[in-house]
């Protein structure tokens, strides 16, 4: 018989990666480190399901992933449970390096800052996605949603092997399917009740980091 199965081996499903978002605001709308992992975690393992040409993106996001699991399960834990009362407790602690890498270059605020640029490029690939008509290649809106966000920060070695990698994301319809949501037209309505939350969460982090000037963090 069988055991259970671990869960990096579990399928994805778009419905858990809803879900969790879905948690992630609170009902005055910070929002909670924990599911805001949980949810990249869920997207991980979609990266990890398309081969292993994207391998050095999956582990940089593990990387980063591990780094505020660190946080969130030390001693300072409860100074992590929101993104809001993370930035606090580095800011007041001095714990963030503002201007170039010094004694903090993995502080919180600036891990966290990698992520929330990569859910901009998810948030505009997703609608991409939603809208695409049945001959739209996934490599294009891929592309095209990276180089209008993540691209900007990154250095032209890095942007190489992005677009490399995307050239071999499988076609639209197989893309859909791997979401194990159904046929196409339900997971475009999937689509349609993620990218609101997951735009929501863009959202708030984003004017949380601008109020901070944080946005440019080294
Ligand atoms: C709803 C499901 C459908 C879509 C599922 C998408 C699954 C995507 C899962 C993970 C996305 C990866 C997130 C990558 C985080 C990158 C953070 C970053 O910018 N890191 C760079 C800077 O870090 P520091 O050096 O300052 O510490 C680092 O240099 C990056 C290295 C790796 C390359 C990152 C390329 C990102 C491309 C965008 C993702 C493409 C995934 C395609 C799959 C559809």
């Amino acid at each position: 018989m069988a055991g259970p199965v671990a869960p990096e081996e579990q399928k994805f499903c778009l419905q858990e990666v809803l879900d969790t978002f879905k948690l992630c605001l609170s009902e005055n709308k910070d929002v909670y480190l924990e599911h805001y992992i949980a949810g990249w975690r869920g997207l991980v393992k979609f990266l990890n399901s398309l081969g292993s040409v994207f391998g050095f993106i999956s582990m940089d996001a593990v990387n980063k992933l591990k780094i505020l699991v660190a946080y969130l399960e030390g001693e300072n834990g409860s100074q992590y449970v929101t993104i809001q009362s993370m930035l606090k407790y580095e800011l007041d602690n001095g714990l963030v390096d503002l201007t170039k890498k010094a004694s903090n270059p993995e502080s919180g605020c600036r891990t966290l800052l990698r992520l929330h640029r990569a859910l901009r490029w998810l948030e505009l690939f997703l609608e991409r996605l939603r809208t695409s008509s049945e001959d739209s290649k996934t490599s294009v809106m891929c592309a095209e949603a990276y180089n209008e966000s993540l691209a900007q920060h990154h250095p032209w070695v890095i942007r190489k092997a992005a677009g490399m990698a995307f050239c071999v994301l499988p076609g639209r319809l197989a893309f859909l399917e791997v979401m194990n949501v159904g046929p196409p037209e339900k997971v475009v309505a999937m689509l349609g009740e993620a990218i609101p939350l997951i735009s929501e969460v863009y959202q708030i982090t984003e004017e949380l980091y601008a109020q901070h000037n944080l946005l440019e963090l080294p």
